[in-house]
Parts: C-alpha cells; structure tokens; sequence
C-alpha cells in the first residue's frame, strides 16, 4: 500500500501521476471504511482526494499554510501529513479529531468547524507573512457552500482591494450540505456549464488586440470597452472585478489539470481564485448519488451504504410540529442557513415551498431577514444549530430583540455532540439570557418541545427562543392536542423537604431518577422542571430555596447559564443561606467524541446528580444546628422574620 509508505507530503513529492493515482484510491479506501464504523464526513472528503495530493505536491506544507474552510474535509490532508496510523481514531475520545487541529500537526493551522472563516484567515495570515518579509505561500480551500457565506465575502473584498497575495482554491461541487443556493451557486453552475472560461478569456484578448487605438486621450474609452468587452464574452466578472484573478474551472479530479493551475496561481504572486469542480462523494457510487445523505453522520453498512436505524429524533418532532401548526397557520414561514435535513426542517420545505427559505449559510442573513418577514406581520421559525446562532448574536440582540419582533429561535444541537469544541451548543443559554425581551425555554421531552413550539409561534411579545438536543428523543406520547405552555411557569415534578433539584430541558428525568435512588437513602428531594431561563420561575425557586438546599443542572456553560440565573434570583429575592450546586460545562471547550463520556466527566447524570444533593444536604447539615422536630428552614423562618 503507497499510503503506508507516506510519513509526509514530501514522500508524495517523488511520485509519478499514475502513483498518485493509486494513492487516490487508497486514500478513498481507507476513508470508507473508518467512516462506515465512525462516522464523519464521508462526501466531502471523497471528493477532495485529488485537490488534496495536488495541493501537497505543489506547496510544501508545513513552510506553505494550506488553510481548510470548515476543514470536515480534511480526512486526506491528515492521511498525507502522517496521521494514518491514528487514523482509525477519528472523532474518538482522545482521537483525532474531525477536523483540523494545531495539536495534531504542523500541517493543521487551525481548530475550526464554523464555514466561511479560513478566507479571512488566510488573508489575516499573508499579511503578517509580508509584514514579516517572509514569502511562503499562503492557500484557503474554500467549499462553494461556505462562499455564500457573508464573512467569505468581506474577505473577497478586503483581499481584492488590499491586493494581499492570497490563493483561494473554490471547491465547488454545487453542494452545501443540501444542493447550494443562491446567487454565488448561480454564477459558478454560469461559469462551469458555459464555454471554457480561459479561451473566452483568450478570444476577449484577440478582439481586444483589433481594436484601433485613438491615441492617450481615447486610452480610457478603449480600457472601458475591454472591461465591456471582456463583461459581455465572459460568464461572469465577478471575482476579477473584486480583485482577483480567476483561473479556472479545472477539473478538480484531473491531478494534473490541478498541479498545473495551482503552479500557475502560485507563479502570479497576487490574489487568485482558482476554481475547482468536484463530484461529492466521487469514487463511491451511494455517496456520489446522495452527497446529501452521506454530508456526515455514520456508522453505515459499507456495503449498501444503509445507516443503522434510527428512533425519532427531537428535530424530527420539530419539523413535524412545524408542519402541523403551518397548516392551520398561514403566517408560518420557516428559515434554515443550510441545513434543512439537520433541522428537521425538508417535510416542511416539501409541503410548504413558498414559506421556506434556505439562505446558505448564512445565520446573520437569515436572522434579520427574519426580522423583515416579522415586521411584515409572519410568524418565522428560525431552526438553527445552537453553535451556528452564534454567527448571528448581533442580529438576534440589534435586528430582532431591540425592535421586540416576533421571531422564534428554534435551537437544536442544544448540548454536547461528538464534533466537538467547534460544535458543542452550549453558549446559548448565556449568551441569550442577557438579551432584553427574549423568552429561553428548553423542554424537557418531545411532547414538552411541540407544545413549547407552538406556545413560541403563538407568543407576540418578542423574540422565543427554545433549545434541545441533537439524537433521539425520549419515546415519550405526544398529546394529541397542542397547548400553550405557560411562560415563566416551571413544574414541580417530585415535593421533597430536604433539597430540591431544578432541571433544565432534558435533564428533568434523569432528576427523577437521581431523586428515587435518594429516596431510598432517607433523602427527601424536591426535583422541579424549570421549563424556562428566562423569565426565571421565581416562585420555584422561592420553593426549592425553602428546603435550604438547590442543585441546578443544565447541559450547558455553568458561566452564566441557568444555574447562575437561579444565584442571581436568591440574591435578588434575598433568600441567604441556601447552600446551591450546579451541575453543567465547566469554563472550557469540550473536545470531540462520545457525549456521554464527557456528560459523565463532569457530572451530568442520574449519579452525578444524586452525589450532587448528598454533597449540598452534607454541607447544610455541617453548617445548620441540629434540626428541631418540626423546625422550618432557615430560609423559611427568614422570610417570615421568625427565628
Ligand atoms: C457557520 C456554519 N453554518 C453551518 C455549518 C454546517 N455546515 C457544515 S459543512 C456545510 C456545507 C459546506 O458546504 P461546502 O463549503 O460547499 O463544502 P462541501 O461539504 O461541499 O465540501 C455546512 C452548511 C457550518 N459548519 N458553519
Ligand atoms: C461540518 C458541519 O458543521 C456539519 O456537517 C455538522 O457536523 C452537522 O452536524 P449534525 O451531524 O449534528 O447534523
Ligand atoms: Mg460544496
């Protein structure tokens, strides 16, 4: 096998076409079958196998920066860069990660997972190299999904205008995660479907030549008219009139179409696009045929491609809700940035096509144009990854709250998942608990999620937003009669006396069952289903501060979350002497790999939870006299005054 013999690009250096040819197929092998037992991305980095080798064998990495947006398609920069033997641990605990990562090697620049960032990185980094008087090169591998969006742009223009000399590889195989949208999409499918983009180029030039020239004066008039010319000859100007050079398209499964355009943009020393067309999924007929399906997720029967069965998820009850409300709803309208498989969201698309709108990606967009289709008197459901909603803070804080529109945040991925740091959605709650106006909800079960659905869309006091997870739901009953759930209302699910457990979303029954293991210890716990972050439940948290003992749980950042909405209310309502706990992620990045190793690290289970009442009812009893039969609780008795 080539692959083994390769410690680095440069042992690529010394092979011959057909070489690297068989190392392709290698490469696909060995992608498929750690992907069928891992998951991952298996689409996205079939299809790059070739640009990867050209990349390689043109730049020398690490000296040159090849920059990876996204970087899910990165499996076979990792498997020439000297990771085949760990290969096998992709996306494990303590593996290699999914995507680029510093600490895996020299040749990975950066951690990241959030498109549409590594243009303005690339950009960022030519420019302390000239700064620096260095001169390696400097390559972003930019996917046409993640041109549309908006960061790609402003660096386009910076770039174009600033003249940095920067090479963008477009790989543009037409697919986002779901076929790309938009105007970009529109232009490339221009450029690869029409005449070779180079020999028009080449024939503008001759025209060009056979024009007489009128002497310096006339020198403009004959500049405008080539701009003309080369504007009605070619399919588009776009990139060259923001100030790049284009070279292209090749054929991005051609290694030596690909070397020779990459050296062609290397010799040019300036900004350039070299645009790419690529085949999703190419060498593996399922994933070539639904690019979509095979985006990510896994493990899969390599055979036929068949992933394993699934039960119903949370954004399966989502959509389908969504669906259910639309049809007695005319004013429903849906929004996703790229993603409607993941959000549930393609039954909906399917029945309701005028009132679904995929942007790209595109969060910040697709934030205020919810606030335009609000003001316009709809009713818009954006269903985004808790992760991604990050991208469009501003707009959530300046476009939607300030102006007090009603639009709904529907917030999946709310929680650990196995990508990782670049992925985990945990900054939600704090970052929207802090917002003026917002309504945080997160629901406990599907059943909870439809009804906290439907109360969102039918709430017209302002922005809704509602958080859950990624996976399966509970298998809990759906009622068969959607309701509204009363805002700021939490519910006790279980009375107790000696501490109370206020859950948030999901974690409500791992509560109960942290309560019934302690009941068995003589422990008597309240466990409550705080429903909301925001407005808080005061009078439930009036009620656990009662027993002297509260432990808070949230699969979410501790630093700011829902455990410090309920500190803050006991300050507020003047309830001293509670001993609290609060369970959720600590102030740091959880890395890739299995959820429920990392849940368990930190305490966020039924044990976790039970240890977590056993510590706070142990350092009330070290702190509190000795009860007196029938004596109330300190805080009790501080609220009325009594002793
Ligand atoms: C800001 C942001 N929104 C959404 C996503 C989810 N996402 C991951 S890859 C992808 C599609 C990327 O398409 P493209 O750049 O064309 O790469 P390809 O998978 O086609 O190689 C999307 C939408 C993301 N990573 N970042
Ligand atoms: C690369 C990327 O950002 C997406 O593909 C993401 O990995 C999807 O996550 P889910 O698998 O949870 O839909
Ligand atoms: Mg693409």
């Amino acid at each position: 096998m080539l692959l083994e013999g390769i410690r680095g690009p440069e042992d690529l250096r010394g092979l011959s076409v057909p070489e690297l040819e068989r190392l392709a197929g290698e490469i696909r092998q060995v992608v498929v079958e750690t992907v069928a037992r891992t998951g991952g991305h298996l689409a996205p980095n079939l299809g790059v196998v070739e640009l990867t080798l050209a990349l390689h064998t043109v730049f020398s990495s690490p000296q040159d920066k090849i920059l990876w947006d996204v970087s899910h398609q990165s499996y076979p920069h990792k498997l020439v860069t000297g990771r085949l033997p760990l290969f096998h641990t992709l996306r494990q605990v303590g593996g290699l990660a999914g995507y680029t990562h510093p600490a895996e090697s020299p040749h990975d620049h950066f951690h990241w997972g959030h498109a549409s960032t590594a243009l303005s990185a690339a950009i960022g980094l030519a420019k302390a190299r000239d700064l620096a008087g260095e001169t390696y090169d400097v390559v972003a591998v930019v996917g046409d999904g993640a041109l549309t969006g908006g960061m790609a742009f402003e660096a386009l223009d910076h770039g174009g205008h600033d003249k940095t000399r920067v090479i963008v590889v477009l790989n543009d195989n037409s697919m986002s995660i779901s076929p790309n949208v938009g105007g970009i999409s529109q232009l490339l499918a221009r450029i690869r479907t029409g005449p070779h983009y180079q020999a028009l180029k080449q024939q503008a030039a001759e025209v060009l030549k056979g024009l007489p020239v009128f002497g310096p004066q006339a020198f403009d008039v004959v500049d405008r008219m080539k701009e003309g010319v080369k504007h009605l000859l070619l399919p588009t100007m776009f990139f060259e009139d923001l100030g790049w050079t284009y070279l292209g398209p090749v054929d991005g499964h051609n290694l030596t179409a690909l070397q020779a355009a990459l050296r062609q943009a290397r010799s040019l020393r300036e900004p350039v696009v070299v645009h790419v067309v690529t085949t999703k999924g190419k060498g593996i007929p399922y994933a070539e045929e639904l690019p979509d399906k095979y985006h990510g997720g896994g493990p899969f029967d390599i055979a036929t491609g068949r992933f394993l069965p699934g039960a119903t998820t949370y954004s399966e009850v989502f959509g389908n809700t969504m669906v259910r409300i639309a049809r007695e709803d005319p004013d429903v309208v849906a929004i996703t940035a790229a993603m409607p498989g993941g959000t549930g969201l393609s039954r909906f698309a399917r029945e309701f096509p005028d009132r679904f709108f995929d942007v790209g990606i595109a969060e910040q967009h697709a934030a205020a144009f919810a606030a335009g289709l609000a003001k316009g008197g709809k009713k818009p459901v954006f269903a985004v990854y808790s992760t991604f909603l990050q991208r469009a803070y501003d707009q959530v804080i300046h476009d939607v709250a300030l102006q007090g529109l009603p639009v709904v945040f529907a917030i999946d991925r709310a929680g650990l998942v196995e990508d990782g740091a670049t992925h985990q959605g945990v900054f939600d709650v704090a970052y929207l608990r802090c917002v003026p106006g917002i309504v945080v909800g997160a629901p406990r079960d599907e059943n909870e999620l439809q009804h906290m659905l439907y109360t969102g869309i039918r709430y017209r006091g302002g922005p809704f937003a509602l958080r859950y997870p990624r996976g399966k739901a509970q298998g809990v009953p759906l009622d068969a009669e959607l309701r509204e759930l009363p805002i700021g209302k939490g519910e006790v699910l279980r009375p107790g006396r000696d501490a109370a457990v206020l859950a948030l979303g999901v974690w409500a029954p791992a509560a109960l069952a942290a309560a019934r293991a302690l009941e068995a210890e003589g422990l008597d716990v309240m466990v409550a289903d705080a429903r909301w972050v925001k407005p808080l439940d005061l009078d439930l948290v009036r009620e656990a501060a009662a027993t002297g003992r509260i432990v808070t749980v949230e699969e979410a950042a501790l630093a700011g979350g829902f455990g410090s909405a309920v500190l803050e209310a006991l300050a507020d309502l003047g309830l001293s002497g509670v001993e609290v706990r609060r369970l959720g992620v600590p102030d740091r990045f959880v890395p890739h790999g299995r959820p429920a190793h990392y849940l368990e690290e930190i305490g966020l289970s039924a044990e976790g939870i039970a240890a977590a009442v056993r510590d706070v009812v142990l350092a009330g009893r070290r702190q509190m006299p000795a009860r007196r039969p029938g004596a109330r609780s300190r805080v009790a008795a501080h609220r009325s005054g009594g002793a």
